[in-house]
């Protein structure tokens, strides 16, 4: 579509959304992280020199790794690369860079490579860096073990026997360096577990256990992921370390007994003495990968790697040492803190308990409490909800929930003013179609997608009646058990249309007779875009509203910023040939540059603001003729991340840059940072396209 027309913004978007889905955004950061590409450059050199003569880069991404091996001279080099995107895009690299001939690229899975159908040999090195946060995430483990059994020579037995590298077999990297510690950061609670009491005026004591779906202790189900991923070092608010860094694993790759034994060595179990006061959050986890016996690349939080760390959630009190468990059983690494112990009491931490403890951590009632369900039956394994990340973050949020509780507040009480009115018109008034808008209920929608508890939040203002787009059943458990325990009858709030398969089908009148006093949109993406087809909604909602009922939000101002980092840089595009080790690699890469980056965590972004932030756009949403679709702003330049103040009426608004939002910000970064002086203007055209999305030219 995109070539057809170029300028056709539903085929751009779309485009940016498949670019960012085929290239995942570590391909840049890892190109441009020179330091990383020497080291295995001088890893693979020092191995080809020794005699490693024919190579196999099991993973090549862009082929940098096989070509580094070619250029220190081995006679025969081998890739393979399971992504189609990156197949192609590696044979492109290795043609522009004059080595087509001589290294063969295979679209395949390691797994799936045999001698001599694939490769005429047994290989003597593998190079590959088929890792990911929590190491073992992307099959190293699995691969190594198929490479040491059918594609590499036999490894070098002992010290004394010396033969030459070419006819045994190695790994780069030759193994890793597991580490982990507890920490405290709120940043990571607010986003796995359920930290507030109240919310919105309803008391949340009947929620029930409420889990974010990254979760280690329930045996593996595929529904639950072991482990998220976090930049420590980017975290607002930072965190605490509660316990001294700790070696979790060791693995050496060059030892297939090892790789082999991993999933069937017995649990490891750690203590670990408390070496700060606070709650437990999360253990974090990095690792060090020894690329050879002088070299490894970090992945720790204190360095000033680009990597992130795998972060594994904990939902369990204080104590002063802490148990930990550590295991392989399936492909991935397993922690999860199992017990503290206080003045000599093991308390288990059963991954179910509930979050009570966490909320107001009281230590004398948490351990009889933990003592008695000592003896109660542990195999009840209490049901619970999984909710997202960004579900629960929104959750936690009071101040965005207070801000609906007033505004709908607001809207109600404005409409019952109307009605007594009505009434006494009412009372004079024989035509059965205005006495039938006269009950004086209010019917609300809440269209949010996901988890929102904005329609009992509607519902516990009197006189609505509320309809909520929550589908899944065990939210809808959720949402019944809280109406009953903050007292909203189960016939002041229904379930809406659920399972209409266009998102059209949900605005639909209340009944022939009836209108919505209202209807709650969701406006931002946690992303930090404006949902598609936002606008169009907005104009169908507004003929489904009765005479003076309200559609929230009403407006969306739209904030930007300038700034300079070169942070969004090194993750948005190669920054040319120097990282890459003087590889023409960046013009290939680069075309899956997207202009428009999303989930930042713009409060801890490292860059320097080159202005005050400024209102880009404002989309009014009550009176869509209002929009103006072209505007011209005067600011400076470099990078421009863009956020919302969402007002839910006139004067009522939540900000999306707001510290405990579970919104993130998008920002539009330029290929080619511009240079500017104090003083300068640069004037910059703020499109809305057809679709309501928002695009920034620089002028
Ligand atoms: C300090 C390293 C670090 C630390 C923490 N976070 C990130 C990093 C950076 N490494 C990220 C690489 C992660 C992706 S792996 C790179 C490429 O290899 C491909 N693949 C993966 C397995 C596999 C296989 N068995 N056979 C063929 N191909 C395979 C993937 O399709 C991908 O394109």
């Amino acid at each position: 579509a995109l070539k057809l027309r170029p300028d056709f913004p539903e085929a751009r978007e779309n485009f940016y959304r498949v670019a960012n889905w085929l290239v995942e955004r570590w391909h840049f950061l890892m190109l441009n992280d020179h330091g990383r590409n020497r080291k295995y450059q001088q890893a693979i050199q020092k191995a080809v020199q020794n005699g490693c003569n024919t190579v196999l880069d099991i993973g090549t991404g862009t082929g940098i790794l096989g070509m580094c091996a070619k250029k220190a001279g081995a006679a025969e080099v081998y890739a393979c690369e399971l992504s189609k995107t990156m197949y192609e895009l590696a044979c492109e690299v290795v043609t522009a860079n004059g080595m087509d001939g001589s290294i063969k690229i295979l679209h395949m899975k390691s797994l799936d490579m045999e001698v001599p159908k694939d490769i005429p040999q047994r290989v003597s090195l593998v190079v590959t860096e088929t890792v990911d946060a929590g190491l073992f995430g992307e099959g190293i483990i699995e691969s190594l073990i198929h490479a040491w059994h059918h594609l590499l020579l036999p490894p070098q037995r002992g010290e004394n026997e010396f033969r030459d590298h070419s006819a045994t077999g190695r790994v780069i990297p030759a193994g890793a360096t597991v580490f982990s510690m507890a920490v405290e950061c709120l940043e990571i609670r607010r986003h796995h577990r359920l930290c507030v009491t109240e919310v919105g005026g309803l008391s949340m004591a009947a929620a029930g256990e409420l889990q974010s779906p990254v979760s280690c202790s329930s045996e593996p189900d595929d529904s639950m992921e072991p482990y998220t991923t976090e930049r420590l070092s980017r975290l607002p608010g930072g965190y605490k370390p509660l316990t001294e860094p700790f070696t979790a694993l060791n693995i050496d790759f060059n030892n297939v007994q090892e790789l082999e034994g991993l999933s069937s060595r017995e649990v490891q179990e750690i203590r670990l003495p408390v070496t700060q006061e606070g709650v437990l959050d999360a253990l974090a986890v990095w690792f060090q990968l020894h690329l050879d016996e002088e070299s490894s690349l970090s992945t720790g939080p204190q360095e000033d790697t680009c990597w992130e760390q795998a972060i594994y959630p904990e939902h369990s009190a204080k104590g002063d040492e802490l148990i930990v468990e550590v295991s392989c059983r399936d492909a991935y690494l397993r922690l999860c803190s199992v017990a503290v112990l206080r003045d000599g009491h093991k308390i288990p931490l059963d991954k179910h308990v509930d979050s009570q403890y966490s909320r107001n951590p009281n230590p004398e009632a948490e351990l009889c409490s933990a003592l008695a369900c000592l003896q109660t039956d542990q195999s009840q394994t209490k049901d619970f909800c999984v909710l997202e990340c960004s579900e629960m973050a929104l959750l936690n949020n009071q101040e965005y929930h207070l801000s609906f509780c007033i505004a709908l507040a607001k809207l109600i009480s404005q409409l019952k003013v109307k009605y007594q009115n009505l009434e006494q018109e009412c009372a004079f008034q024989p035509d059965p179609t205005v006495s039938a808008n006269c009950s004086s209920m209010f019917y609300v929608l809440d269209v949010s997608e996901g988890f929102s508890l904005l329609s009992l939040i509607a519902a516990s203002q009197g006189h609505v009646k509320a309809f909520s787009s929550v589908e899944k059943t065990k939210q809808q458990e959720v949402l019944k058990r809280l109406a009953r325990s903050n007292n909203i009858s189960e016939q002041r709030l229904e379930f809406w249309l659920n399972h209409t398969e266009d998102e059209q089908g949900m605005l639909q009148r209340p009944s022939r007779e009836k209108l919505w006093s209202a209807i709650i949109l969701d406006c931002v993406e946690t992303c930090g875009l404006i949902r598609q087809k936002l606008m169009e909604k907005a104009s169908l909602a507004r003929c489904l509203l009765e005479e003076g009922g309200h559609i929230f939000p009403a407006k969306i101002m739209v904030y930007g910023m300038l700034v300079e980092s070169d942070t969004l840089l090194l993750e948005s595009a190669v920054q040319g040939q120097e990282p890459t080790l003087g590889f023409n690699i960046a013009p290939f890469i680069n075309q899956f540059t997207v202009p428009v980056h999303v989930f930042l965590d713009f409060s801890t972004l490292e860059c320097r603001h080159l202005s005050e932030s400024v209102e880009l756009f404002v989309l009014d949403l009550m009176d869509t003729n209002a929009n103006y679709i072209h505007r011209e702003v005067k600011v400076r330049i470099t990078a421009i991340p863009f956020w919302y103040h969402i007002y839910l009426d006139q004067e009522i608004s939540v900000s999306t840059l707001n510290q405990n939002s579970h919104w993130k910000q998008a920002a539009v970064v330029l290929q080619q940072p511009l240079e500017v002086r104090a003083g300068e203007w640069v004037r910059l055209a703020v499109k809305l396209h057809k679709r309501w999305k928002t695009s920034c030219q620089i002028k």
